[in-house]
């Protein structure tokens, strides 16, 4: 099975905080990820009354980078993660955990209630961050009830059944992780927290009615609730199916790019290290946000898509300005400038990807939309800007040279 290297476990399960440097994420494949570093640095003081923290779709992209981070980074908390291992999800993401007493996995479905509430009952779960959704925008055009039913459904039910976990009061928080999209197409200025939900697609109607299900529950039963709305997160072990990794792989293939609407869509993109490695994001959030409030993750990296396409989305947001400014009261930055994000990213892929996901090429999509052929750093690489070119292959962007530590 493909996995990150391993991860060294702290001595003891006492408070003793695990030096986690360049070295202890590199012993399986030397050579793989020796630029990369996959869990955090910070770490804030534990908190008292948390002690046992649920992540949901903790094998999933952001899921896990937020797992690995506070599982190695806070052995005082320990950590269950559920995740139902669907294909865009990965064993690869957690399996370097495995040797941490302070790590459990379980698979399994928020859609089935058993599982979900023995397992807060068994655990004496007392924090929930629940990252487990269907995430992909243009699925949801092509099957809008998929996402009702995981987005909507399974979160109005893992909302019961913490509802009716330990009596009042032993929850302590419910980080629910919401998206930027709630605002629907945001281009004329920067919005803060309290703008009106406009969904525009099924996939933002899923997250907006989730939401609403959020802070209803937080009003008539106490759940102690705070939302994240994120701008575009990007970076290794996201499935190939968001653009960066998905440009990645069909230029692997020597596929033509397939350029959506007329591909002047601008999307602020986040590398994971800074939104969900949790160093910063979700980590600032666990420990010093505010039960009640919602808080934008924004990134100061826009980016437009590739030029000139034939075919676009039924409806494609021009922009998500989403203001992070209340966020940055506690403490949050974002600190990857998206060249090093890429150039990191397109680096792990080029490395990993057929370890993580065997068959990707195969299941690619490039049906519709093939008008050009170009080079990413054309677009967005800020400081290498080029023109684009024809027939760029692989060799031109796996040449992108090591971006050093991150995060
Ligand atoms: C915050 C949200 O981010 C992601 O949603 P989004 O739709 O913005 O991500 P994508 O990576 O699917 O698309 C980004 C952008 O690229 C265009 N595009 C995509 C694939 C392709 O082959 N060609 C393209 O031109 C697409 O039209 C978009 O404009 C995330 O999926 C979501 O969960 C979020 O919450």
């Amino acid at each position: 099975m493909a996995r990150l290297p391993e991860l060294t476990p702290p001595e003891s399960s006492g408070s003793r905080v695990p030096s986690v440097h360049h070295h202890d994420v590199v012993t399986e494949r030397p050579g793989d990820l020796d630029s990369l570093r996959l869990i955090g640095t910070t770490r804030f003081e534990p908190m008292n009354d948390v002690k046992t923290i649920l992540i949901t779709g903790g094998a999933g992209f952001i899921g896990s980078w937020v797992t690995r981070h506070l599982t190695v980074r806070y052995p005082e908390y320990k950590i269950i993660c559920i995740d139902k291992l669907d294909k865009v999800s990965s064993l690869a993401n957690i399996s370097c955990l495995e040797a941490f007493p302070n790590f459990h996995f379980v698979q399994g479905n928020l859609l089935d209630q058993a599982t979900v509430s023995s397992l807060l009952a068994e655990h004496d779960i007392d924090c929930v961050m629940h990252f487990a959704a269907c995430s992909h925008v243009q699925n949801s055009f092509e099957d809008p009830s998929i996402f009702t039913l995981n987005n909507v459904v399974a979160t109005q039910w893992l909302l019961d059944a913490v509802r009716h976990h330990g009596g009042p009061g032993r929850l302590r928080r419910f980080i629910h992780v919401s998206t930027d999209e709630v605002y629907g197409d945001v281009v004329d200025e920067f919005v803060d927290e309290t703008k009106q939900f406009m969904p525009t697609n099924p996939y933002s109607a899923s997250k907006a009615a989730a939401e609403m299900y959020v802070w209803a529950y937080a009003k008539s039963f106490g759940i102690p609730a705070l939302v994240v709305r994120s701008n575009n997160v990007y970076g290794p072990c996201q499935y190939p199916e968001k653009i960066i990794p998905r440009f990645y792989t069909l230029l692997s293939e020597q596929q033509p790019l397939t350029i959506q609407g007329s591909g002047l869509n601008v999307r602020r993109y986040l590398y994971a290290a800074d939104a969900a490695d949790a160093a910063d994001g979700f980590d600032t959030l666990l420990h010093k946000g505010v039960v009640g409030e919602a808080y934008n993750l924004n990134s100061a990296s826009p980016v437009t898509n590739l030029e000139v396409a034939i075919t676009d989305r039924p409806f494609n947001d021009h922009d998500y300005r989403v203001d992070g400014s209340k966020l940055e009261t506690l403490g949050w930055r974002q600190r990857v400038p998206f060249a090093v994000g890429l150039r990191a990213t397109v680096d792990w892929y080029r490395k990993n990807i057929h370890a993580w996901w065997p068959d990707v090429t195969k299941t690619i999509n490039v049906k519709s939309t093939a008008t050009i052929r170009g080079d990413m750093r054309s677009r967005v690489g800020d400081n290498e800007v080029k023109s684009v070119d024809d027939e760029v292959t692989i060799g031109e962007i796996s040449d992108a040279s090591s971006p050093g530590v991150l995060g």
